[in-house]
């Protein structure tokens, strides 16, 4: 299997608070990783560093064996090959369901519309929202949204797709019908790094859980080592904690 991102020795200061300490792990094609862990450990920091929608304070972030960090490497290039899902959706609420999925192929990557409204319709009907292309995220419901969220991620053909807590913003009712599409992804090959509380869909759907605390990968490993075996005593704790929760 291809490694697709790999980082290495990453940090990340926010003035004198050192949120990431030499993080190092690989995401390979096909692989779903969930990153989990408690509040403040440092996950969404991750996710956003990987993005570069955080500046990294130091390491290396390889795409594809290139350093994205380099100085010539151009990150909105990079960018195009990921794909982020963002716990708020981030709609564009005075455009349509289907120009939110077109907006970005068209406008970033230069694709032609008709391609571009094939495909998304295409990840519309994948997420069960073909129905309301004509809609505005204002009339959908938060479920809904993400679904379409999903869609237009998917639309840019991203090599990785990153969630960053998909279902924390939902209702209770509307975390299945989330879950449900992002399981089948993530069955259908996606490339996936999740950061999540929903600790059962992790366990189902990853290849690998990474266990964050402090800023550090405080273990790693097949969601039976974690969930079943954990070595390290802050992992048996944390779901000790959660599964009381
Ligand atoms: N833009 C920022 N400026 C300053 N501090 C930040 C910023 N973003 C995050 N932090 C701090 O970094 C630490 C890690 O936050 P992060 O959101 O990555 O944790 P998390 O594990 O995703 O938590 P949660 O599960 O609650 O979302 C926290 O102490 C947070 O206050």
């Amino acid at each position: 299997m291809s490694e697709i991102i790999q980082v290495k020795h990453l940090s990340k200061t926010f003035g004198t608070n050192e949120v990431l300490k030499d993080i190092n792990f690989s995401v390979s094609e096909g692989e779903v990783i969930s990153i989990i862990g408690s509040s403040g450990s440092g996950k969404s920091t991750l996710l956003r560093c990987v993005n570069l929608l955080e500046d990294p304070t130091g390491g290396e972030i390889n795409y594809r064996g290139d350093n994205v960090l380099a100085r010539k490497y151009n990150p909105t290039k990079y960018r195009s090959h990921i794909g982020m899902v963002f716990q708020s959706f981030n709609l564009f609420n005075n455009l349509d369901v289907l120009g939110n999925c077109t907006v970005g192929p068209v406008k970033v990557l230069g694709k032609s519309k008709a391609e571009t409204e094939a495909l998304a319709l295409k990840h519309l009907e994948q997420v069960g929202m073909k129905a309301y292309i004509n809609a505005r995220p204002s009339q959908l419901s938060g479920g809904q949204q993400q679904r379409v969220a999903i869609a237009r991620a998917l639309t840019m053909q991203p090599d990785v797709m990153l969630f960053d807590e998909p279902t924390s913003a939902l209702d209770p009712e509307m975390v299945g019908e989330v879950l449900k599409v992002m399981r089948d992804l993530a069955n259908s090959g996606l490339t996936m790094i999740i950061v999540t509380h929903e600790m059962e869909f992790a366990r189902d759907v990853s290849d690998r859980i990474v266990f964050m605390d402090k800023g550090v990968i405080a273990e790693e490993g097949t969601p039976q080592e974690i969930f079943s075996n954990p070595k390290e005593e802050r992992t048996k704790e944390f779901l000790t904690r959660f599964l009381k929760g």
